[in-house]
């Protein structure tokens, strides 16, 4: 066998959402003072990669393949970079705890138990970890996340053959829509699966067209990149509040975890209505009934934005190891998309 490269990959899952873990076969970008440019070294320079992994035969349209790299925050123990099938995520929850879990149990970063705590350099910013960990593995991940906060409650945008919709707009590490399923008569289950995704699709690609949200310390982050399908918040007294959300993750397939960055936009959202206040427990379910459980640490000022200070907690696992080769005869080096998984 030949191969043009060889790249090694942990595979790993959170909750469901898969978030596979390079950790060789790759450089690092050169002259890069932060993540977010070596995110848009990768983007613009090396796209081929991330198409390759992605893309089938070796990728499938529910997954992510998430990059370590040397971080440039001093602070940082670890960068790492977060490819999608439709772009580079500046930060991606379910991917972050699938990297701490790979960084962890394979002795990439040293192990403490029952508790390692360490710093991760992103695209957005600088995430701190707490992991459980017990006889060599990780149990659970808590990441304190970027500040999230609200750029717009229920902006009324028009969505052709839909109507008006009313949208919340909120950044969690991602720029999120979020819509209330119930106002589309909707519910969210996998039944409903084709028109979720369907006008999921269609209210993102009009908020696109009608409102741009910039992030005010780095305007290259603008724009509204995902979707989120929401069900009311419930009060269970003891156990916290409680609500099922589903991410629309482009080009058009549910996030199959409860979605970290879309936990923050959510929280964001919820503070911002007083329904949800710092310390309080928040249980966010995803479509496969999996779990994240979140708070607000405090709040905080970006920009001229009130926000919040949001920490995640959930749980990952490894499910392989593989080694992705590059036959310099195959046809398709980056890969290809097929109309039915892929929304082409
Ligand atoms: O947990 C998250 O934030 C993400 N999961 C896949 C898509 C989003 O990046």
């Amino acid at each position: 066998m030949r191969s043009l490269r060889t790249v090694s990959v942990v595979g790993c899952h959170a909750e469901g959402e898969v978030g596979d873990v390079i950790v060789g076969g790759v450089l690092d970008a050169p002259g890069c003072s932060s993540m977010y440019e070596k995110m848009q070294y990768f983007w613009t320079k090396k796209d081929s990669l991330r198409k390759l992994l992605l893309n089938e035969p070796r990728g499938r349209s529910s997954m992510n393949t998430n990059l370590v790299l040397p971080p440039c925050d001093p602070r940082a123990d670890a960068g790492f970079l977060i490819m999608e099938s439709d772009e580079y995520a500046p930060m991606s929850g379910s991917n972050t705890i699938c990297t701490a879990t790979v960084l962890l149990e394979t002795g990439m970063i040293p192990m403490q138990e029952p508790v390692t705590q360490f710093n991760l350099d992103t695209a957005a910013g600088l995430v701190g970890i707490t992991a459980e960990c017990e006889a060599g593995k990780c149990k659970s991940v808590a990441f304190d996340n970027v500040p999230s906060f609200v750029f717009a409650l229920d902006k009324q945008i028009h969505v052709p053959g839909l109507g008006v919709v009313s949208v919340d707009i909120a950044w969690g590490g991602m720029m999120f829509a979020l819509v209330d399923a119930g106002a589309c008569n909707l519910t969210i289950e996998n039944s409903q699966g084709p028109q979720l995704i369907e006008l999921g699709e269609r209210i993102k690609r009009a908020v696109q067209a009608q409102y741009t949200p910039v992030h005010p310390e780095n305007p290259a982050i603008r724009g509204v990149s995902n979707f989120g399908w929401t069900h009311p918040l419930q009060d269970n007294g003891a156990d916290g509040k409680a609500a099922v959300n589903t991410v629309v993750v482009s080009p058009g397939r549910f996030d199959r975890s409860p979605c970290g960055t879309g936990t923050c936009a959510r929280m964001a959202v919820l503070h911002a209505r007083g329904q949800l206040q710092v310390g309080e427990t928040f249980r966010h379910k995803s479509i496969i009934g999996t779990e994240f459980v979140n708070h607000i640490r405090g709040t905080t000022k970006v920009g001229e934005y009130d926000a919040i200070l949001p920490t995640v907690k959930g749980r990952g696992w490894i499910t392989g190891f593989k080694e992705i080769v590059l036959d310099p005869t195959d046809p398709f080096p980056e890969g290809f998309r097929v109309g039915d998984q892929w929304h082409v």
